[in-house]
């Protein structure tokens, strides 16, 4: 009876994100797909070459990702023998562009051990369809080519959770700390049976894919008759059609395309979020930003509900969608501070649709409901920040302020709404969203865009206009036209 090992080699130190290190792992690659063109079991993806023997072993575009190649192998003239061939051909190949000094290899059969753990190799490999991630604010300075990849977090199991993922870095606001393609995603145009549907991609995806996929979760396990494939879809999938919508919850539209995520999709739920999920259309990745500073050893997590809701409705809707009661911060305060952040999060819901709604807006002689509005802009920010602190998520808010000014040609306020605008889709989105680089060229000139309407000249200001020596109350009293209200 033969007994199949694995074996394989470590890159050490692993290769850096440099123009010099980037061509030599270019040159590797191209001579492993010249080597290896006629072989049916190579497949080239979007980020990575992969082999169909064995565990599939995978040689990711981005050389510095790279930690590990392996396989299982035996001896005799089964697969596992012909992987052995596989493996010599490719570690062959990879001494020649990288010297022997730097290939670590090892062998199970042999007791040698490789240079990583199987988790820094098992993230590594989930790096590979994942956008580069920037490096931690306060990265250890290295003086070897060594890349340190950013250790943001690291996945644990919880007790009451199941797999969460804990922050084992400082992450400071507004970091980018995922970016990953999802895994494939689901039209609600497509006119397929949403199994079929599923299965049919899944049968698209390497294995390990399709292993990540079936052990995800699935909180719609004991309902009689809901397909395992559909229970789990509806579990972790997220939107994957457009910027995040950060209107008014009850009018938001469904999403026509959803996704699953490798990482993104385990991340856990809480009514006081720590990060924020968005799909950003044009490089079709799904992102995930640090809202506040996150310190070490904090779970990261999301929101699966709007959380401007009372803790009742909140509960209610994740236990019917997610089976979990919510245990988070905000659904355990104590009796008297549940019942303010209740109230604070219906008045926030309440007004948020009131803003989106107004149709003052649109018209040319409201000048009071103009006022209005911004009024409302001002104690939904304040509301905001009361109850969501730091993680306040104020760039809707302030896009709404932004247009009222706009229509009425006040461009002292709007250059600084649009400012704190484009601050903040930096923290929610991401620079290189298309919304935050829209706003980012309305910064120094507000009237430069298309998209206003102006329905009035009564506020007329120039971006001279900003008052200088005001302290904090007094400038927001002067940005949101306070003393103005009522007149
Ligand atoms: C999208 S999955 C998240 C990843 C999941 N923990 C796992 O191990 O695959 C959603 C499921 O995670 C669990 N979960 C998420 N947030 C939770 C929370 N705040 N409290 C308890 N369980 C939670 C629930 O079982 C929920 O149905």
């Amino acid at each position: 009876m033969p007994v199949n090992h694995n074996a394989g080699f470590d890159m050490v130190p692993r290769l850096s994100a440099s123009l010099e290190d980037k061509k030599l792992w270019r040159k590797f690659i191209n001579h492993v797909k010249e080597k290896f063109k006629a072989d049916v079991n190579l497949h080239v993806t979007e980020d990575y070459i992969e082999f169909d023997v064995g565990d599939r072993p995978k040689l990711p575009f981005e050389g510095h990702k790279f930690l590990r190649f392996s396989l299982i192998i035996g001896s005799d003239g089964t697969a596992a023998a012909v992987n052995g061939a596989y493996l010599a051909v490719i570690a062959g190949i990879a001494q020649e562009y990288f010297g022997m000094e730097r290939l670590q290899g090892w062998n199970d059969e042999l007791g040698t051990r490789g240079h990583y753990t199987a988790a820094e190799v098992h993230e590594s490999i989930l790096s590979y369809s994942q956008l580069d991630l920037p490096p931690p604010s306060v990265a250890p300075t290295s003086t070897t080519t060594t890349t340190t990849a950013p250790p943001f977090f690291q996945i644990t199991i919880l007790p009451t959770k199941g797999r969460a993922l804990i922050a084992q870095t400082a992450i400071p606001k507004g970091t980018r700390i995922l970016s990953e393609r999802p895994l494939f995603t689901l039209s609600a145009h497509d006119p397929r049976d949403i199994i079929t549907a599923i299965a049919s991609a899944l049968q698209s995806l390497p294995k390990p894919d399709q292993q990540g996929f079936l052990t995800l979760s699935n909180a719609h396990r004991i309902d009689t008759g809901l397909h395992p494939f559909l229970g789990t879809f509806i579990t972790n999938s997220l939107p994957c059609d457009r910027d995040l919508y950060r209107g008014d919850p009850q009018r938001r539209p469904a999403p026509d395309t959803t996704g699953i995520f490798p990482t993104i999709s385990l991340l856990n739920h809480s009514c006081v979020p720590n990060t924020v999920y968005a799909f950003n259309p044009r490089t079709r990745f799904g992102t995930v930003h640090a809202l506040r500073a996150i310190p070490v050893g904090e779970e990261l997590t999301m929101t699966y509900v709007p959380e401007d809701a009372a803790r009742a409705d909140r509960r209610d809707r994740l236990q019917g969608s997610f089976n979990f009661i919510c245990a988070c911060a905000a659904c355990e305060l104590p009796p008297a501070q549940l019942g303010a952040s209740d109230a604070r999060r219906t008045q926030i819901d309440v007004l948020r649709s009131s803003i989106e709604n107004n149709p003052a807006r649109e018209t040319k002689d409201a000048d009071v409901f103009q006022l209005r509005m911004l009024h409302n802009c001002y104690v939904l920010a304040q509301l905001l920040r009361e109850e969501y602190g730091e993680a306040a998520r104020l760039s809707w808010v302030y896009d709404m302020a932004l247009r009222t000014c706009l229509k009425n040609e006040d461009l002292g306020r709007a250059g600084v709404l649009a400012r704190r605008v484009y601050e903040a889709l930096v923290v929610e989105l991401g620079e290189d969203s298309q919304l935050a680089q829209e706003m980012r060229g309305l910064v120094p000139d507000p009237k430069g865009s298309q998209r206003w309407d102006m329905v009035s000249a009564h506020w007329r200001t120039t971006s001279e206009a900003v008052p200088e020596g005001l302290d904090g109350e007094e400038f927001e009293r002067w940005l949101f036209k306070i003393s103005e209200v009522g007149r």
